[in-house]
């Protein structure tokens, strides 16, 4: 992926095996473009909260993020709450994490902005 692109209207890429999956010095490149996620399960994931007024706003987060994930084959792992939603982003073909969850993070903060 070109840096001259904004993690925002980048496009998740099928990536699969060890080669695509990012080191810690890319790792520490990049989360500084999507402020608010945090690094867990050893650097593997990378997660954030979504806080909401209510359920019925929860779920419409839930599902437009739903289609993000749709359209760019790039699917989270969600802890959905009455006024909250806990994202998590891995990718599982690499062991760990990979361009496509930095895209996503992105994405999913334009969402919710
Ligand atoms: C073929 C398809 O691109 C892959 O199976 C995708 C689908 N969505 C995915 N989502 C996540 N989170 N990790 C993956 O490795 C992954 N792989």
């Amino acid at each position: 992926m070109s840096d001259l692109v904004p993690l925002v209207q980048a496009h998740c890429l099928p990536r699969r095996g060890v080669e695509h999956r990012l080191g810690e010095a890319r790792v520490r490149e990049l989360l500084p473009e999507v402020p608010g996620w945090e690094l867990a399960e050893n650097g593997r994931a990378l997660t954030r909260t979504f806080r909401f007024d209510d359920y019925h706003r929860t779920m419409a987060f839930v599902n437009a993020l739903a289609y993000i994930a749709h359209r760019e084959d790039h699917h989270p792992d969600l802890g959905v709450h009455y006024d909250r939603c806990v994202v998590r982003y891995s990718t599982h073909d690499v062991g760990g994490l990979s361009e496509n969850d930095f895209i996503c993070a992105a994405k999913t903060d334009a969402l919710a902005a």
